[in-house]
């Protein structure tokens, strides 16, 4: 981009699914395709996973800290997802959009809408990712092998409910082969910049296309 351009503010990037249909995985894939990209870190009052660190995949946070900042404003959505506590802060966000930087966040419907109806929703691209089967989505939690049986249980008990919001998002990928998928998320992230980044030229460039009409007559 040329210095002196106006630089747009950054598109916050919805990726949400149900729990283990891939969206964690295409989430880190598309940080190492764009280290421009900054992703959401969410807070949460789940438990750490093993090999999981405060501060890089979730701020985990007592359930009266989460309140806590529930109550001071600090977050741009919340929601109650299978039992716990989770959230995206907001001061993060803001500053990466203030620099134009694009935002991914990785978080459940609940919080898609939250975005979609802010102050911020219409620099949301949303996008919903399908599990190519039930038993695949089974499958895959079984072998992330981060979760006790119950949980996994409680999971795809609650992913049909997920699965419905599916038409809320602007695009809808079926995970299957995840290089096709993560190529597809590219594709559409790398459209809706070059969109945005055209638009605030047209009106001059439609301005100028006039003008050599007018000249030619
Ligand atoms: N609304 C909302 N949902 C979130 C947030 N962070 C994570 N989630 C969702 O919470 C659900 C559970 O996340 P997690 O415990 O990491 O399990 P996983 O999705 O199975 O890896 C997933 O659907 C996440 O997308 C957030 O900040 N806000
Ligand atoms: N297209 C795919 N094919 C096979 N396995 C996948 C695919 N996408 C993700 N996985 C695997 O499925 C498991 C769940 O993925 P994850 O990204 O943690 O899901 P989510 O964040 O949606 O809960 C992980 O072990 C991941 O490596």
């Amino acid at each position: 981009m040329a210095q002196n351009e106006a630089q747009r503010r950054g598109l916050l990037i919805i990726l949400s699914s149900p729990s283990g249909a891939g969206k964690s995985t295409l989430a880190r894939r598309l940080m190492t395709w764009d280290p421009s990209l900054s992703f959401s870190v969410s807070a949460t009052t789940r438990a750490p996973r093993t090999g999981e660190e405060d501060g890089r995949e979730y701020y985990f946070r007592t359930r009266a800290e989460f309140e806590d900042m529930i109550a001071q404003g600090e977050m741009l959505e919340h929601a109650d997802v299978f039992g716990n506590l989770y959230g995206s802060p907001s001061a993060p966000v803001e500053a990466a959009i203030s620099q134009g930087r694009d935002v991914v966040f990785d978080i459940d419907w609940q919080g898609g809408q939250q975005i979609r109806n802010s102050a911020l929703g219409k620099h949301a691209l949303s996008i919903f990712i399908l599990p190519p089967s039930i038993p695949e989505l089974e499958r895959r939690l079984i072998a992330r092998g981060q979760d006790a049986e119950d949980i996994i249980a409680n999971r795809m008990q609650k992913s049909r409910d997920e699965i419905s919001h599916w038409p809320e998002y602007d695009y809808v990928l079926v995970n299957d082969n995840l290089d096709e998928t993560e190529a597809y998320l590219k594709t559409i992230i790398a459209a809706e910049r070059l969109r945005l980044d055209q638009q605030p030229h047209l009106v001059e460039v439609v301005r100028r296309l006039n003008a050599e009409f007018e000249a030619r007559s």
